[in-house]
């Protein structure tokens, strides 16, 4: 097993030290989530008792295959604790997340969650967002219109940098949604939240990567073992 797959093992356990039983639970998407998904199934194979959401195709089909019980966001309703893995992460606990597409049913379940608890080793901690490409999920009709646009939006937000579809292995990438994605190499982000709030105004763009003010906690895996980082208090 590699140092990092071994750090993913170990957050992905003191994780499953936040699920209680009969709570619903929102399951992430990629790498790190996936670790949690393994140690949550093994856990329900032993009789805990959960109700659980997935985020993504990929995520139901490992979830269900490890006998983890899944309904739909509509039955479940809200949602205890969601877990799901990160880009990047900032010491206020904003995020970008997005490098496996999910984003916009990644951003659905935690916004349904009482709860929602991020999950990385600490390669994953920045000073800033941004060096990590922003994905944005957009709609397909007029894509290279909209990509255009997200281009003139980042610069008057402050950013600049290459914005381009993500590719798949046949055409443009589609996500869960059968939207694209388009990844922004804007390099430093110097406001997320004012750059999250101008993406949003663009008709074409269903969702973007920037997750501001959602995360209750973050728990982080390094050498040290794993900490607890929590959004500092306002002032
Ligand atoms: O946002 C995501 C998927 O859309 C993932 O949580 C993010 O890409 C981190 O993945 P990994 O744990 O494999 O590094």
């Amino acid at each position: 097993m590699s140092n990092g797959d071994d750090l993913k093992r170990q957050v992905a356990d003191a994780a499953l030290g936040l699920v209680e039983p009969g709570m619903k639970l929102g399951l992430g998407t990629g790498s790190t989530a996936a670790a949690f998904i393994a140690a949550l199934g093994a856990r329900v194979r032993q009789g805990l008792d959960v109700e659980c959401v997935a985020t993504s195709s990929a995520t139901e089909a490992q979830a269900k295959a490890a006998g983890i019980p899944i309904a739909t966001l509509n039955s479940a309703g809200e949602l205890d604790l969601t877990v799901d893995g990160a880009d990047e992460i900032d010491a206020s606990l904003s995020l970008i997340k997005g490098g496996g597409g999910a984003l916009l049913r990644e951003k659905i379940v935690a916004m349904a969650s009482q709860r929602f608890v991020v999950i990385a080793d600490e390669s994953k901690l920045v000073d800033g967002l941004g060096a990590f490409p922003l994905p944005i999920e957009v709609e397909p009709f007029g894509a290279q219109s909209t990509l255009r646009m997200i281009g003139m939006v980042g610069r008057e937000a402050g950013c600049d940098g290459e914005v381009k579809l993500r590719e798949g292995a046949d055409g443009p990438f589609r996500t869960d949604g059968g939207h694209y994605i388009a990844d922004c190499a804007f390099g430093a982000i110097p406001d997320a939240a004012l750059l999250g709030d101008m993406l949003t105004m663009i008709p074409g763009v269903i969702e973007h990567g920037l997750f501001i003010d959602m995360a209750d906690a973050a728990l982080i895996a390094g050498a040290e073992g794993v900490r607890v980082l929590e959004p500092a208090a306002e002032t």
